[in-house]
């Protein structure tokens, strides 16, 4: 009974603490702060009931901000933590800087996928994975895989089911695909999963854990609870499934791994054809100058890592322009007259036509700024007591910073609801040399950013090119209700919004 007993107050302990960081926060900083707290949830709470109410994640965080925009945190808590979530730039750029007295929070559940990649990884590790692949990443080693990204976009785009079907079907498909030729090379792209496209199993995996981890109660009170525990303990028919095509994933990916490094096991002269090379290279030739090493169970969730971080980002960025572009007949027709003229009846697109591809970019920076694929970056728990400015993190706390909020903030941009794609110069910068650079960050900035940034602009810029050379987008009025989902990342649900007119 007294363990009971004992058990249920550490229950309400841990459930009331950070209702108390809460409270401090807004006694000691008042209308400096905004507060949301919800027993366990917190955050999770607010974006499920927005979307509910809204058919948007994020439009109550986003009308919350604009209200109290003297703001400079919200405060609320992410399970049994505090959660502060900076709201201005000023903080934000404190916080980037002092990356490194931060670890992740773990936002994909099993352990087994990512925790090891460059992502999540921290310390001397992290360190090493970026420096090992940095070089990959530049605008001028990227510009190579130009061909690649128009031929599979080619492929993809030549036989359309049907003139109505999702969008995000269409563009996970091409940017999986594009990320598996460029990171993993031409014979892992071959390869299906069961199959099927491996891309759109990765849609469906971060769609249907987007939806576990931020619209059932019951998972996030059990996860609040057991933590990576969460499916081996009572998991439920959807929980055990997605674990499932989880393991599917990692044996699919683990054995295409196995087969590269027979392959190169053999080999006298490597030369590096892709990613996957690079890092075979580092583990099979000069692991034991490698601190710390590199291990096989690294490489797989590197792969994965990147294979998430490279399909269903890109492919949300594409689907919400495809869906902007048939909203707004005048601007699609716009769009397409730039392209036409640009590419001036060439159907190979270039680097120098991407360069001079103002309005797509512009637009394409609108898209990110309206909605953000990632509207928060990933929590991020304190390792030590901090300060960013003149607030104290304590260890153990998490941090944040809210990228929507400046993104719509009058201040920085006029008439902030509407498209205006003349904001922005050919090389995605703001005109306005005035606006603070760490205002708008959809791609975070310093030390870690997004180091696939440059591949998500230039592979977008095709694959919408394309699509406007090839089709008149509308809006599906069979479709009532349109919803923006937290999935993982942020965008449309994966449904027919879109009518595709061949012209
Ligand atoms: C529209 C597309 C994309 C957006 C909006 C985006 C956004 C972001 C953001 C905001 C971060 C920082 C996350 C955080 O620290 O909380 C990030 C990190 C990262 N992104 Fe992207 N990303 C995109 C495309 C890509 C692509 C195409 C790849 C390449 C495969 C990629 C790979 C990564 C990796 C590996 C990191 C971790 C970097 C590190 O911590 O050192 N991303 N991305």
């Amino acid at each position: 009974m007294i363990y009971i007993i004992l058990g249920i107050l550490a229950l309400i302990y841990f459930i009331t603490q950070p209702l108390i960081v809460v409270i401090y926060f807004k006694i000691k900083y008042g209308k400096r702060v905004i507060i949301q707290y919800a027993p366990m949830l917190g955050l999770l709470r607010t974006l499920s009931q927005s979307r509910a109410i809204n058919g948007d994640a994020f439009q109550a965080l986003s009308v919350l901000i604009k209200n109290n925009r003297q703001a400079d945190i919200l405060v609320t808590n992410l399970l049994f933590r505090p959660l502060i979530v900076f709201l201005k730039p000023n903080y934000y750029k404190i916080f980037m800087q002092q990356h490194e007295a931060y670890t992740k929070f773990p936002m994909i559940v099993d352990k087994r996928l990512v925790s090891k990649g460059m992502l999540m990884e921290g310390g001397a590790k992290w360190k090493q994975q970026r420096k090992l692949l940095g070089a990959h990443f530049e605008y001028n080693k990227l510009i190579n895989l130009i061909p690649m990204i128009n031929d599979v976009a080619e492929k993809k785009l030549s036989g359309l089911p049907n003139s109505i079907f999702p969008a995000m079907n269409l563009a996970s498909s091409i940017t999986g695909e594009v990320v598996l030729r460029a990171f993993f090379g031409e014979d892992i792209a071959k390869l299906s999963l069961n199959g099927q496209d491996p891309s759109l199993c990765v849609t469906q995996l971060i769609t249907r854990f987007g939806q576990l981890i931020t619209e059932s109660r019951f998972f996030q009170i059990k996860r609040a609870l057991l933590e990576e525990k969460v499916f081996s303990l009572f998991p439920r028919k959807i929980e055990k499934d997605l674990f499932e095509l989880n393991t599917v994933m990692l044996d699919h990916m683990k054995k295409a791994i196995k087969g590269r490094m027979e392959k190169l096991k053999n080999c006298k002269d490597f030369v590096h054809q892709d990613y996957l090379d690079v890092y075979l290279d580092a583990y099979l030739n000069k692991n034991d100058q490698m601190d710390p090493p590199i291990t096989e169970d690294e490489i797989l969730q590197q792969s994965i890592t990147l294979y998430f971080a490279g399909t269903e980002t890109t492919a949300n960025l594409v689907t919400t322009a495809c869906y902007f572009l048939a909203e707004n007949p005048h601007l699609q027709q716009e769009i397409y007259q730039e392209i036409l003229e640009i590419l001036n009846g060439e159907s190979i697109i270039t680097a120098k036509h991407l360069q001079n591809l103002q309005k797509v970019t512009g637009f394409l920076m609108e898209c990110l700024r309206l909605k953000p694929v990632a509207p928060m970056l990933i929590s991020k728990k304190a390792l030590q007591d901090v300060y960013i400015m003149d607030i104290f993190i304590k260890k153990g706390w998490y941090v944040n910073y809210m990228v929507l909020s400046n993104a719509q903030n009058q201040n920085y941009f006029p008439n902030p609801k509407q498209i205006d794609i003349t904001r922005w110069k050919s090389d995605g910068t703001l005109k306005d040399s005035t606006i603070d650079p760490f205002a708008f960050v959809p791609f975070s900035a310093g030390g870690r950013n997004c180091i696939g940034q440059y591949l998500a602009l230039i592979e977008s810029k095709i694959v919408i090119s394309k699509i406007l050379m090839k089709y008149k987008l509308k809006l599906n009025e069979k479709l009532i209700k349109t919803e923006w989902i937290a999935k993982i990342t942020y965008g449309l649900s994966n449904q027919d919004y879109i009518t595709w007119e061949a012209r």
